[in-house]
């Protein structure tokens, strides 16, 4: 039987008005869902977050996707915890990554020390430059908790860093000679790079037992390598927060990390290979503590034996870690001087009545030179170079900080920079006063929140003594060999302006003058 249709119910105005009511309501509940998406604190991935338990911490219901692209994201961050009076805890999202970020010493403290965020997120760069397989970035557990007791004992260790002094003398002396022929050539010199093949060749020795001349043959294509490797994981990539981005690798980090990951593995292997052709020679004698670092990775037995590929991650990234971090503080410390003349002349001053007018300064000598170690301090706390404490934590399961739930995979960061400046914390936190740490002798080994430049718990920095070793040898054989003045185009100043990529750098490289002081 034929159905008695009306024509209308064959004309589109009635065949479309259902469908136009589906896509209305459809469209309705879109907005409405976006809508109640983009209100939840946090933002989005937070919004998203699987969680049954919704943590309702504060923070900007907005992607912060402009805030890790721009100079110094760690003082955007500081005033946006203020805003949201969420200094103990802020939430917030970049594309699908949940972000937590603590301001304060006391919640900084739980985070750091927690078991619950003793792992990294890995980002896509150190991944593919297989930094996951190197102590860094490793997954918490067993192949970890070896790789930092081997380094403990055999890299930074106080004896070892001990014996590593007449090197590290030595790389300070060669700087001093450099920075001299700079001087003669130019009358004024751009410190940084000096600085930087300085540390370079000292973690070289101490790892690979090698060293290089300044600026000449291995040397220069070893510092293009690390500094093709910083540049990688500085950059703030989308493919991190965007998945769907992933496979575009719009910003061409993937192709860049697999070309360095060829030539790392070159310049490593062929290191290794030396290594063990000594041994077949029957060159290498064991010298236990003072190996280098190689070495030790070829002794090892059983079951603790890494496989080449994994001693080329563990090794290069000591490489990395160590170099850029040292050179930049002292870069720091060296603008400091030239803006407070005061400062650099009771440094210097302590520095003659130690050593007199006829001895260089020496390791032995640092205990002694309490004003020249304040001076450390006092800039580790004002230009820290990780503010963000650079490498993350990721919540390896559930955790509670506080009173708040914090769902596995969130992110954690402490801002170290917004505490170090935060005027509750510090007495006129942004004036440089290396006095403060006279009266007030703050450790800064991981202990105090209040100034924790090398992080904390677990994971803190392991290096820590030895980047301060070097620290205090050649900012004291700096100070001693020269007066460190402004430029004659600069009117006095310096541009402290910061600029964060993997540490924080200054902006505009130090340009200075370094005039001889008569010294033996
Ligand atoms: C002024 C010098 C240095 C500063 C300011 C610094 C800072 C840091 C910070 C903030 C962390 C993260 C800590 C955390 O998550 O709690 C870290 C980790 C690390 N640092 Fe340093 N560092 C310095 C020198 C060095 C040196 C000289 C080396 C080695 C040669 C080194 C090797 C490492 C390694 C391997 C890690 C990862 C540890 C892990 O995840 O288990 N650092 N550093």
């Amino acid at each position: 039987m034929t159905p008695d249709f009306h024509p209308v119910f064959f004309s589109p105005e009635f065949i479309n008005a259902p469908i136009l009511t589906l896509h209305a309501v459809f469209c309705v509940c879109l907005f409405t869902f976006l809508f109640m998406l983009f209100l939840v604190p946090g933002g989005v991935a937070w919004a998203l977050s699987k969680s049954s338990a919704k943590p309702n911490i504060p923070g900007p219901v907005t992607a912060l996707l402009g805030v890790f692209t721009g100079l110094t994201p760690h003082r955007a961050l500081a005033k946006l915890a203020r805003s949201y009076s969420a200094e103990k805890l802020m939430a917030f999202s970049i594309g699908l990554t949940r972000f937590v970020i603590s301001s304060e010493p006391e919640t900084a403290k739980e985070i750091l020390g927690s078991a619950g965020f003793a792992d990294r997120p890995v980002k896509e760069s150190a991944y593919e430059l297989l930094f996951y397989r190197a102590m860094g970035f490793a997954p918490y557990g067993e192949y970890w908790r070896n790789l930092r007791k081997i380094s403990a004992l055999h890299l930074f260790s106080p004896k070892r860093i001990a014996g590593f002094e007449g090197f590290r003398c030595e790389v300070g002396l060669k700087m001093v000679e450099q920075l001299k022929k700079l001087m003669s050539e130019k009358r004024e010199v751009e410190v940084k790079k000096v600085l930087h093949f300085g540390a370079l060749n000292n973690v070289m020795m101490t790892v690979f037992g090698k060293s290089y001349g300044f600026y000449e043959g291995e040397g220069v294509e070893l510092e293009g390598l690390v500094n093709e490797g910083y540049e990688l994981l500085g950059v703030f990539n989308w493919s991190d927060h965007f998945p769907l981005l992933g496979w575009l690798d719009l910003q061409g980090v993937r192709k860049r990390c697999r070309s360095l990951v060829e030539k790392v593995n070159a310049f490593v292997g062929k290191i290794i290979e030396e290594h063990k052709i000594k041994r077949v020679k029957g060159e290498y004698v064991k010298d236990e503590g003072m190996s280098d670092f190689v070495d030790v990775l070829l002794d090892l037995e059983n079951e603790n034996k890494l496989s080449e590929a994994d001693m080329i991650a563990v090794l290069w990234e000591m490489i990395f870690r160590g170099t850029d971090t040292v050179a930049i503080l002292l870069e720091w410390i060296l603008a400091r001087m030239v803006l407070h003349p005061e400062i650099q002349a009771k440094a210097q001053s302590e520095i003659d009545s130690v050593c007199g007018s006829s001895r260089l300064v020496s390791d032995a000598d640092i205990p002694n030179l309490r004003y020249l170690q304040c001076i450390v301090k006092e800039a580790l706390r004002v230009h820290p170079p990780g503010p963000l404490l650079s490498w993350a934590r990721l919540a390896v399961h559930d955790v509670t900080v506080g009173d708040k739930h914090i769902p596995k995979g969130t992110t954690a960061m402490v801002n170290m920079w917004a505490i170090t400046h935060d005027e509750r914390v510090w007495a006129e936190p942004e004036k440089f006063i290396p006095e403060r740490f006279v009266e007030d002798d703050v450790s800064i080994m991981g202990t105090d929140l209040r100034l924790a430049p090398f992080g904390s718990g677990r994971r803190v920095c392991p290096g820590k003594a030895l980047g301060l070793a070097s620290a205090h040898l050649w900012l004291a054989q700096l100070l001693q060999n020269f007066n460190w003045v402004a430029s004659d185009d600069s009117d006095g100043t310096v541009d402290l302006a910061e600029r964060l990529k993997l540490s924080m750098e200054m902006k505009k490289p130090l340009s200075c003058k370094a005039v001889s002081r008569v010294v033996v």
